[in-house]
């Protein structure tokens, strides 16, 4: 193999890297591919094609929402290979795609396909079906990733427990599935298979569900999850078993030891950093408690021209953040002498489930701790005109602001359309704009959904 003047592990965030102003650079791609696929994580196990199945999940639920409105209709199939194969049928040709682009799209990139891990200080030994091959470099840039974490439960290994990068191929819905833990994972694909008709046991270990979220979000949403699926919390994982073609779940509640059972696990307790995988301590790689790369706000790592990116070192694992972070290494790369940081101070996320959500800044409980003075306003669905459209009972926004400054701290809604409805907030935060300008300093659509947002700038407690 010859010296590169680039290596990139990772095709995820990391194969937007190389554009046209690397042209002259001779760059090497390594990917081991995930569930056999090229590009990464979002494209292939995450974001998209569970959205896609969201989205389909929301249709299904067009009937139970139209009774209330004097609209009967009736759900006769969800045609689970139908929804499947329209879904990868797009993906994984775009997959391919990107893989062929990448092999031989360009003379100056190489792909490189197999499993590698570091050997030395920028030194990579890759073993793949061209035998193994080792890789150097002057610059590298690990954006390898994470994957999710199996828990040690006595027998998890041999009852066939699925994890979002295999459950979306099943190859029928099963009746019954029961769902370990309760973040974002857990509550989109509870979203997801209880919509096309299976009956869902969701899992968790506290008393609340998307217990991360600001606390009135995760109680609203814990109450409505509750309504819609078997919800067991305040749980312990004691074995699993797998009998006559139904996983058993031991469990160990307030209430004492119970069993829960369904045709098929899912796992969504978490994800790891592929650090492991790459051997980062051979490439003199610092990594901190959590097993993630320590990178500096330029995205550089403890060793002087390898950068890291996205889920294999950043606190947040959501693709706009390895996108953004995967901006940075490229402009640090082309311009060492102006190096740029990563902007984290207002990140926002969306939790695609049922109701939706989405939040940015600080949650009512983290101002409390960080003793933050702020005053909060909860804005119903209910109370606006298109709330009145859609007969709404649930939904909400919740503003944290100063209340010397009207300068905004947080926002999190939790309701139809809620990261659409966030995106202004998000805005308004990055570009400095107080809850007053912001609420009177524009038009707002009558009678929209964004008068939600409008309505509780309004209704907060100002000096
Ligand atoms: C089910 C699910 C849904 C999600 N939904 C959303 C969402 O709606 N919105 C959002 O913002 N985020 C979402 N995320 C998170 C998002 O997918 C990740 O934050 C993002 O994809 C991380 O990108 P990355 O480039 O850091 O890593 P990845 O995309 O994981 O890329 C890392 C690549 O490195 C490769 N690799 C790792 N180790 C090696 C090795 N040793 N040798 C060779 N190659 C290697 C892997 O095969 C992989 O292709 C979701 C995640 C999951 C699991
Ligand atoms: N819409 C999105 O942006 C989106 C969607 C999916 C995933 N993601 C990203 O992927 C990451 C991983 O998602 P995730 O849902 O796997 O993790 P998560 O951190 O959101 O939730 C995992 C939950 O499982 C619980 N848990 C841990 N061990 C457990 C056990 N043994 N039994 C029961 N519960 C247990 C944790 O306490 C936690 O509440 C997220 O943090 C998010 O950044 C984003």
């Amino acid at each position: 193999m010859p010296h590169f003047d680039l290596v990139i592990i990772g095709s995820g965030s990391g194969n937007s890297i190389r554009d046209e102003r690397f042209a002259d650079w001779n760059v090497a791609v390594v990917e081991k591919g995930i569930e056999g696929s090229y590009g990464g994580t979002c494209l292939n196990v995450g974001c998209i094609p569970t959205k896609m199945f969201v989205h389909t999940a929301d249709v299904t639920s067009t009937p139970s929402s139209g009774t209330k409105l004097g609209v009967d209709l009736e759900l006769r199939d969800a045609r689970w290979r139908d929804i499947r194969d329209r879904i990868f049928g797009r993906i994984d040709a775009i997959s391919e795609g990107g893989r062929r682009y990448r092999a031989e799209g360009e003379p100056t990139v190489t792909l490189v396909e197999g499993q590698g891990r570091f050997t030395g200080v920028k030194e990579f030994t890759v073993d793949g079906a061209d035998g193994r091959q080792v890789l150097t470099a002057d610059r590298f840039v690990v954006a390898a990733g994470g994957r999710p974490v199996i828990p040690d439960i006595p027998g998890i290994e041999s009852v066939g427990a699925h994890t979002s990068d295999t459950v979306m191929r099943l190859e029928s819905l099963p009746p019954r599935m029961i769902i370990l833990g309760t973040g974002f994972v857990a509550t989109e694909f509870a979203h997801v298979f209880s919509g096309l008709g299976v009956d869902v046991t969701l899992i968790g270990r506290s008393g609340r569900v998307l217990r991360a979220q600001d606390e009135d979000v995760s109680a609203r949403f814990t109450e409505l999850a509750e309504q819609r699926w078997d919800v067991r919390l305040d749980r312990k994982e004691l074995d699993v078993e797998r009998v006559d073609g139904v996983t058993r779940l031991h469990l160990d509640g307030p209430d004492g030891p119970e069993v829960v059972e369904a045709e098929e696990l899912l796992v969504a307790i978490g994800r790891r950093p592929n650090t492991d995988l790459i051997d980062s301590a051979a490439g003199g790689l610092d990594t901190a408690a959590d097993g993630k790369i320590t990178v500096d706000a330029t995205q550089r790592t403890s060793v002087d021209g390898v950068w890291a990116l996205g889920d294999v070192s950043s606190a947040f694992e959501l693709k706009h953040v390895a996108n953004h972070e995967m901006r940075v290494v490229q402009h640090n790369l082309l311009h060492p002498d102006e190096p740029i940081e990563s902007d984290h101070r207002f990140v926002p996320h969306a939790v695609f489930s049922s109701p939706q959500i989405a939040s940015v800044g600080l949650t009512e409980q983290q101002a409390r701790e960080h003793g933050v003075r702020y005053v909060t306003k909860i804005q119903d669905y209910g109370d606006i005109a298109y709330g009145w459209a859609m007969e709404d009972t649930t939904g909400f926004a919740k503003l944290l602001a100063d209340p010397a400054t009207g300068k905004i701290l947080g926002a999190h809604i939790i309701g139809a359309q809620a990261p659409t409805l966030l995106q202004p907030l998000v805005q308004a935060m990055e570009f400095d704009i107080d809850a007053r300008r912001m609420a009177r300093g524009q038009y707002w659509i009558h009678p929209a959904m964004p008068e939600l947002v409008e309505n509780a700038l309004l209704g907060l407690p100002l000096d």
